[in-house]
């Protein structure tokens, strides 16, 4: 490279200052190393002299508290410094999460419960990711509850879940992906099925509380909750019903005053309520960029990210097949036997006949056995995906992440649908 052209952009951030970039185009790639003094990427540190790489969808921020310089090579379709952030306050945020941490070392309560919210595209994935960064640098172990089921930042879009927080996320993959609690819901929006929705949240706030009492590290540390951007009508019923399923100690509310102020209002005394900025960076995202990285996440569950994962695709017949969906049409009340509500049919197993209707479906691998058990009160141990359908044969060609057989469990169709061009 010749003097003029380094093949690299440098960047000498000041003290507090960010430095954002994003990867629109097709196949392309960024690279970003750290030459002096300290970087992190929303709570991970980066180290000094490592090169790391970035690809398509790629929306990232290089912030620093002390001042650094980075180097940048490769295409960006956007990149510049910001000098207005609001990472202050949200290291004020995690410094009064830990006050709680250290009060609840002393006294055995548990540690903070904190539920993050707000439209859609205000940063709340981003500000629990931080949250959690810092909390682990700290020696903390907290636990990551994700109730949005359309990003999936736990497991795949269509379910919510929970995963212990041991080590930061890495800058290029995020957080380990290890042993998560997942439970199926089955859709993009909660609002596809509100009362299956409330139900298995409940059921997950359970299993959380549960286990900050079998775990004395992770009952200190607290958890983190990330929700969805639906904050209006029943989306906001399903914010207040989850803050007392978790017993919910404080809220942060991104960028919205409106909902702010209705949570100051509906919220019990006790429940801390706090408004934050929106960061400037955070990028809004259009419903086809949604559904594109819907896919990429199910894609990333089968065929891994950086670190590639090799997944089997095998037949399996009908006749060895049971499944089921949640919901069946819904009646009015005076059609429903005595003393069922229509509400009940939204929680109903259906069995489902395999055929075409399987095409491309994901599908639930359940911990439950049989459809005696409660199924939709169990969490699931995987998820396969409908390759083909071959009538004549009458089997259907899955994607798994393990090898065949199929363990003969209940299997849950989900809406979400995967095409794999592999
Ligand atoms: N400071 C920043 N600079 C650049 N990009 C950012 C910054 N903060 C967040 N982003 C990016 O903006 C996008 C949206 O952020 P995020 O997913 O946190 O929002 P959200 O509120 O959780 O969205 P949703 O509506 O899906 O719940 C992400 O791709 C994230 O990487």
């Amino acid at each position: 490279m010749s003097a003029e052209n380094p093949g690299y952009q440098e960047f000498k951030l000041d003290v507090d200052c960010e430095l954002r970039f994003e990867i629109e185009t097709k196949d392309q790639k960024a690279t970003v190393e750290l030459i002096s003094g300290h970087a992190e990427l929303f709570g991970t540190e980066l180290v000094k002299g490592k090169p790391y790489e970035f690809t398509t969808g790629a929306k990232v921020a290089i912030f620093t508290y002390h001042g650094c310089t980075v180097h940048l090579r490769g295409k960006t379709d956007v990149s510049y410094v910001a000098r207005e952030t609001p990472m202050i306050q949200y290291l004020n945020c995690h410094s009064a999460l830990e006050d709680m941490r250290v009060k609840s070392e002393d006294n055995g309560s548990n540690g903070p419960i904190v539920m993050i919210v707000g439209p859609t595209d205000v940063g709340k994935t981003t500000l629990c990711r931080i949250l959690l960064n810092y909390a682990v640098r700290q020696g903390r172990c907290p636990l990551y509850v994700d109730l949005d089921p359309g990003q999936g930042s736990v497991s795949i879009p269509g379910t919510i879940g929970a995963l212990l927080v041991e080590r930061p996320a890495t800058v290029e993959e995020g957080f380990s992906q290890k042993a998560p609690l997942v439970y199926h819901f089955g859709h993009k929006s909660p609002g596809d099925n509100d009362v299956l929705y409330q139900t298995v949240i409940s059921k997950l706030a359970e299993v959380v509380l549960d286990a900050l009492k079998a775990n004395k590290r992770a009952k200190v540390s607290g958890v983190v909750i990330n929700t969805c951007g639906w904050v209006k009508g029943a989306g906001y019923r399903h914010l207040l019903h989850a803050a007392k399923e978790f017993e919910v100690g404080a809220v942060f509310v991104i960028d919205q005053e409106r909902l702010y102020n209705e949570l100051l209002r509906d919220m019990p005394n006790f429940v801390k309520v706090v408004f934050l900025p929106k960061s400037g960076g955070v990028v809004e995202r259009s419903k086809a960029a949604r559904a594109e990285t819907r896919d990429l996440r199910i894609r990333e569950y089968f065929y891994g990210q950086k670190s590639p994962l090799y997944p089997h695709s095998f037949d399996v017949k009908f006749s060895e097949m049971k499944v089921f969906k949640i919901g069946a049409p819904s009646l009015p009340d005076s059609c429903m036997p005595l003393g069922m509500k229509a509400e009940d049919n939204m929680t109903k197993l259906v069995a489902v006949q395999p055929g075409h209707n399987l095409l491309h479906h994901i599908l639930a691998v359940s911990f439950a056995e049989s459809a005696e058990d409660e199924v939709i009160l169990t969490n699931v141990a995987g998820f396969v995906c409908v390759e083909n359908v071959d009538m004549e044969r009458q089997v259907v060609t899955i994607l798994s992440p393990q090898p065949r057989p199929l363990p003969n469990t209940v299997l849950l169709i989900s809406e979400l649908q995967f095409v794999d061009n592999h």
